[in-house]
């Protein structure tokens, strides 16, 4: 008999491509009933847009992979998401939410406990260094920074020597440098909760902290001690690590790969640095990366499938396998032990720094994750206002006040809009 056909559109290029790829393949000949359809659609952003597009063309897949960020406009599109706890339910499904790392499972939960989209990779970002060029500088390859006036200092250290043209560069300043970096100090970046509460809530980034990081990046910019990496994930820098321009870079642990397979010298792995004259920093980084989110107006056949699929994505072996690979976060409290008896962690020195940053202390309401509505276009406009301040046509303070202005304009018309 044929086999029932199961669409995935996911945001997965290079090596984490090949091996969403590879794990696909694998899952296709490990059964007869189904086959997993991926295709690649590009950017997280790209991704999800031509999903809704599609939802209203009725050519949706089955199964869409959204970032982080997408979360709180995908719980409130209720009639175009099959909740993923249902589906298993429907599926008769093996389906337990409580296997799942809590700093993920937290993350897709409702209200009422239900998760609404399956784990697939979590991330949070860390700080990649390099070695060799530390050790050029005068610096000890074995002992990354810890502070950001470490950051200051060692990027001094690394630009005077001629060790790198830069000391580090970001990607995702409003991932890495904002959200998390608000996290990682125990500081809200909204209202109730960080928008967990409900629809009412207001973004309130306009502090001296985040003044006084934001600006800090800029002076640093001019300095030429920190290099802007351009809007968006900053697709600049991770090229800029791996050309050896720049010494550090913060990104995604699930760059790890990518980094590791395209970098010619040692890389060692930090935490994020923080601001040690803040109380309660460090506290805990928060998850990004993306889930899978299943789309209503397909067969029961294909949802038995997605279910089936999602069983094996989810498997001790799957997930330690890809969690091992990518630098992905061990989804699973299963795949976190099955890699800790492989002695993963004691042969691959730094790949458990994410992990140990994630759950460095219990999360407070300001570090558990965040959920607004339209935060996808409120993430473009935290770039655009970074963007004027590093043009110096407003201050970092200036700036992050019209990112609440411009944001909670949208987080009202989104509570309007699903009232
Ligand atoms: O690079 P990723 O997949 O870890 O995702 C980073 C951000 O969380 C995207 O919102």
């Amino acid at each position: 008999a044929a086999k029932t056909q199961v669409t995935w559109w996911h945001a997965m290029g290079g090596e984490l491509g090949q091996k969403l790829e590879e794990i696909v393949a694998d899952y296709n000949a490990s059964q007869d009933e189904y086959e997993v359809i991926p295709t690649y659609k590009g950017t997280y952003t790209e991704t999800m847009t031509a999903a809704i597009a599609a939802f209203r063309a009725k050519q949706q897949p089955d199964i869409v992979q959204v970032f982080e960020v997408g979360t709180g406009t995908m719980m409130a599109a209720k009639g175009a998401v099959y909740p993923v706890y249902q589906l298993m339910k429907d599926a008769g499904a093996d389906f337990d939410p409580d296997a799942y790392l809590p700093a993920v499972a937290g993350y897709y939960t409702d209200t009422d406990g239900n998760m609404l989209s399956m784990p697939f990779n979590s991330s949070t970002p860390v700080l990649y260094y390099n070695k060799d060029e530390f050790a050029k500088a005068g610096l000890d390859p074995n002992t990354p920074p810890k502070t950001w006036a470490d950051m200051e200092a060692f990027s001094k250290k690394i630009v005077e020597s001629g060790a790198a043209e830069c000391g580090f560069t970001s990607a995702w300043i409003s991932w890495a440098q904002t959200e998390n970096f608000s996290a990682w100090h125990n500081l809200p970046i909204g209202t109730m909760e960080n928008g967990f509460g409900g629809l009412g809530a207001e973004l309130t980034l306009a502090d001296d902290l985040r003044a006084r990081h934001w600006g800090n990046l800029a002076k640093w910019q001019k300095e030429g001690l920190y290099r802007y990496a351009g809007p968006g994930g900053g697709d600049d820098a991770n090229p800029a690590f791996q050309s050896g321009t720049c010494a550090m870079v913060m990104n995604s642990s699930g760059s790890r790969a990518g980094l590791m397979a395209n970098s010619k010298f040692d890389v060692g792995v930090g935490m994020l640095p923080y601001y040690d004259d803040v109380e309660g920093a460090p506290q805990n980084s928060i998850i990004g990366g993306a889930t899978l989110w299943v789309l209503q107006g397909h067969s029961k056949e294909e949802y038995k499938g997605v279910a089936d699929f999602f069983t094996y994505l989810s498997s001790p072996e799957v997930q330690a396998d890809w969690h091992q690979f990518s630098g992905y976060l061990p989804i699973t409290k299963a795949a976190y032990s099955l890699s800790q008896e492989q002695g993963y962690y004691e042969q691959n020195p730094g790949a458990d720094v994410a992990i140990k940053q994630i759950t460095l202390n219990i999360p407070t309401e300001n570090s558990k994750g965040l959920r607004f509505g339209n935060y996808v276009q409120i993430r473009s406009i935290i770039d655009e206002e970074f963007e004027a301040l590093l043009g110096g046509k407003k201050t970092a303070m200036e700036a992050l006040q019209s990112v609440d202005e411009r944001g909670n304009k949208l987080l009202r018309e989104f509570e309007k809009a699903n009232q």
